[in-house]
């Protein structure tokens, strides 16, 4: 039996997101968002599954408190819904919106539990949308706006704080891949997209200065480790490109104010190149006060000119997968936390690690101990990377229940909490028991 001991302000928490949990879509005065017209539109989602109840949190938000609280986290990480908060995006304030999440967040304090925001997890009110969405300065005006008003409104009750999630899901899964919504599939579009919510960003963090917000903030790229199949110059590359294009694209302008130059070239010769006018960069590279990470797997890359716009292709190595197909490799986000060090020591939290394990409720239990195996992993690769030096200061498992799982709607389970959708019973599977001992704790308890 091995002991690693994590440090004694070490974070536990879980996330989720506003879209894939509150349902109540159309409720208290909400405004549609992108995902409720991606959701509805035929095709796009499996089993046209959508938003419009998911877990039903917007009304059980206490429930899943007193989860929380039986979990015993210090810390839950979860998304506001700008629609809900400014339904046509930048036009008037709904109150409603407001006073849910103070309730939420109020009830959130009164149990220890310390919330960790998310202002933007994908959930772009679609009039701004129609408006040209993350291309236009319309969108990026409407975002300072909104952060601003939740800023204002929750300052000294929220004071962890970040931007956007998952800019390259944000960029190229959803309008170059056109997998998530709005579903385009065109490189420069994707690059528009890229700048117009890293301006935003940048925009954001300079009013949370300038109204002296009680509290710190940052971004959370999500981040895939690649390794070369071969000892080619070209597959070496190729896992390179793979590494950038997820993380890099996107931290190079925050902590260094450009785009990597080889990106920046491989996307030229594909044709695209992103408009970079006076002032965006130094707007962009505000600094930042911690970095959210959210990892979940590794890939092996092969170059192959004719697989896509980034020129590689995954080889499939035969290690186990979680249910979503995702290879299991929990080096890749070791690896990962000693790459992001050429940003410096900054402050890490993962905001996002867990597995796709699809196991159902038997004699009122799920024994999903495939979920324990990947967690213990990965939560081990921390502690090797705090004991490097490096500055991790807390985990999130995602995701604290079952949820809407975006294009793949709710047949994907994530949760340390098994949610039954046609009942909304919630049911904490034997991961939840497991990681309540980690948090008890604060060590993880691995076998030889
Ligand atoms: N590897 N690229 N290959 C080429 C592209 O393949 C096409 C598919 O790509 C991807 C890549 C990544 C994801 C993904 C999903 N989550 C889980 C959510 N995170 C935020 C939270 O809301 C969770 O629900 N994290 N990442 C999906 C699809």
């Amino acid at each position: 039996m091995t002991i690693f001991q994590f440090p004694k302000d070490f974070k536990w928490g879980t996330a989720t997101a506003a879209y894939q949990i509150e349902g109540a879509a159309a409720e208290d005065g909400r405004g549609p968002s992108i995902w409720d017209t991606f959701a509805k539109t035929p095709g796009k989602v499996f089993n046209g599954d959508n938003g419009d109840i998911a877990c039903d949190s917007y009304h059980r938000y206490e429930e899943d408190i007193e989860l929380m609280k039986q979990l015993g986290i210090q810390s839950y990480r979860f998304s506001v819904s700008w629609s809900r908060i400014l339904p046509d995006g930048d036009g008037e304030i709904n109150q409603a919106g407001l006073d849910y999440y103070h309730r939420f967040v109020d009830k959130l304090l009164e149990n220890g539990i310390e919330p960790f925001c998310t202002l933007y997890h994908w959930d772009l009110p679609q009039t701004l949308q129609d408006a040209g969405g993350w291309e236009s300065s319309r969108t990026v005006d409407a975002f300072v706006k909104f952060s601003e008003i939740i800023y204002r409104e929750f300052n000294g009750k929220i004071k962890s704080w970040l931007t956007f999630n998952e800019p390259w899901c944000i960029a190229f899964l959803s309008n170059l891949l056109g997998a998530h919504a709005p579903g385009n599939r065109d490189l420069q579009t994707a690059l528009n997209v890229g700048h117009g919510l890293l301006l935003a960003h940048g925009k954001s963090v300079k009013k949370f200065r300038e109204l002296g917000i009680d509290g710190k903030i940052g971004i959370a790229p999500n981040m895939e480790w690649a390794v070369p199949y071969s000892k080619s110059d070209a597959d070496k590359a190729a896992s390179e490109r793979h590494i950038a294009w997820f993380a890099d694209w996107f931290l190079d302008p925050v902590f260094k104010g450009e785009y990597p130059p080889f990106m920046v070239d491989w996307f030229e010769q594909a044709g695209a190149k992103v408009d970079v006018k006076p002032g965006d960069m130094e707007m962009i590279s505000q600094p930042i006060d911690h970095l959210g990470i959210n990892y979940y797997t590794m890939s092996v890359d092969r170059y192959n000119p004719d697989a896509g716009v980034l020129g590689f292709e995954q080889v499939d190595m035969g290690l186990v997968q979680t249910d979503i197909g995702w290879p299991v490799e929990s080096r890749g986000l070791y690896e990962a936390l000693h790459h992001l060090q050429k940003y410096g020591n900054i402050d890490i939290y993962i905001t996002e690690n867990g597995a796709c394990i699809n196991d159902e409720v038997e004699n009122g239990q799920v024994k999903d101990f495939r979920r324990i195996s990947y967690l213990q992993q990965h939560i081990a690769q921390i502690h090797r990377a705090i004991t490097d030096g490096i500055q991790v200061k807390g985990y999130m498992a995602w995701s604290m229940m079952d949820n809407f799982e975006w294009a793949e709607g709710y047949r994907m389970r994530f949760g340390l909490v098994h949610v039954d959708y046609r009942s909304l019973v919630r049911t904490p599977k034997e991961s939840f028991y497991w990681y309540q001992n980690v948090i008890r704790n604060n060590w993880l308890e691995t076998r030889p």
